[in-house]
């Protein structure tokens, strides 16, 4: 799967760009602020129709225009997808072709992954970072997730309203009753994913950025001393739960440990092991797509060189030439010097052309 071409409307400080891509690694080049995560940013929203830097759809209207839209043609297995979405305030419009669709149709066609600098969130972050961006990363190898999640928070309103009031246990419990399967499924689920990434992303961590310092990682429990128990727990947690107006555990409140030699990652790893941790995990999600689905997603750097070291950075574009399309952003120009076979594109002011490299 690869994307073709782009063409962004109004999109933060991009006017109206077209631009053709090309398989392998595509360059984003210029000085700072000239628009080149936007580009990024556009891509992934088109996609996913998501941002990967802001949850406000406000943010992203050129000098506050009243409606932004983005197309962009993927080719899958030979077939070309055009997808489009149009931003106006409070509305978003998506189509697949010239069908009206859902964001899962959208899922369920393409996938796009994308690292920027917010990705050391999943080291550095809050426990709901971390959970946010592992199930994002469940999401893009099994649309279905998002429906498992959607479940739980509904249920997990319905539960929340209940213990405001803090007088109908028994209301309560029934509801925890209908909820513990689905949390149940979503510890497992979370589980399974993080066994299926745990030996690839250290494979990958050693081979890439030579840190033959082990990595763990492990899904916590929030509150469950006996994960055998969980159900029974989340019964007789209730009445505690009640008495305070809040839960205490629940798949809302677990944490994905990442420990570096033998420490939390987060309070030793330094600024750019930091970054290839969290590289790594993004980087070993492609390869369990690609064993799933026959081939790797697109994927987006942002400021890939901000922290890699000259031998890391050579190692990762290595790695990344035969694996599918990837869009990299920089603003070093001697970071693509003699990178003769990749594709360029210089942002400039919000305007993007296509350079050829020189020798
Ligand atoms: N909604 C918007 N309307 C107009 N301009 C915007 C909007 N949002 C952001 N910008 C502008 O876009 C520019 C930032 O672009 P971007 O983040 O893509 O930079 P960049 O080329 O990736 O820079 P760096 O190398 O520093 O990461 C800034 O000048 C910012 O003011």
């Amino acid at each position: 799967m690869w994307i073709e071409s782009i063409h962004t409307h109004n999109f933060r400080n991009l006017q109206d760009e077209a631009v053709r891509l090309n398989q392998g690694l595509n360059w984003l080049i210029g000085p700072n602020g000239q628009g080149k995560t936007n580009c990024l940013e556009a891509l992934y929203f088109v996609i996913t129709t998501k941002s990967f830097r802001t949850s406000r759809n406000a943010d992203l209207f050129r000098n506050r225009r009243d409606t932004t839209s983005i197309q962009a043609s993927l080719v899958k297995n030979k077939a070309r997808f055009r997808f489009s979405v149009k931003l106006q305030p409070g509305k978003v419009s998506r189509f697949l072709g010239d069908k009206p669709c859902k964001p899962i149709d959208f899922f369920e066609t393409a996938v796009v992954l994308a690292f920027t600098a917010r990705d050391k969130i999943l080291v550095e972050g809050a426990p709901s970072d971390r959970r946010q961006l592992l199930d994002r990363m469940i999401a893009s190898i099994e649309p279905n997730y998002i429906g498992l999640i959607a479940r739980y928070r509904q249920i997990q309103n319905q539960c929340r309203k209940l213990l405001l009031q803090k007088n109908d246990l028994s209301t309560y419990r029934g509801f925890k009753r209908t909820m513990i399967p689905i949390a149940q499924k979503i510890i497992d689920k979370r589980r399974e994913f993080l066994e299926l990434i745990r030996e690839p992303s250290i494979a990958i961590h050693q081979n890439l950025f030579a840190d033959q310092e082990p990595l763990f990682f492990s899904y916590r429990l929030h509150n469950c001393p006996v994960p055998n128990q969980y159900g029974q727990r989340h019964l007789d947690v209730c009445a505690e739960e009640m008495l305070h107006g809040r839960a205490v555990m629940g798949p809302h409140l677990d944490d994905l440990d990442i420990r570096f030699i033998d420490h939390k990652a987060k309070h030793f790893a330094s600024s750019g092991q930091v970054r290839s941790i969290a590289l790594s995990l993004k980087l070993a999600v492609r390869e369990l797509y690609r064993e799933r689905y026959g081939f790797h997603p697109p994927l987006l750097l942002d400021d890939i060189d901000a922290e890699l070291d000259s031998e890391r950075l050579l190692r990762l574009l290595n790695y990344l030439d035969t694996r599918g399309q990837t869009l990299i952003s920089t603003s070093k120009y001697g970071t693509i010097q003699g990178r003769l076979h990749d594709h360029v594109y210089m942002v400039d002011d919000g305007c993007i052309s296509s350079e050829r490299i020189s020798e």
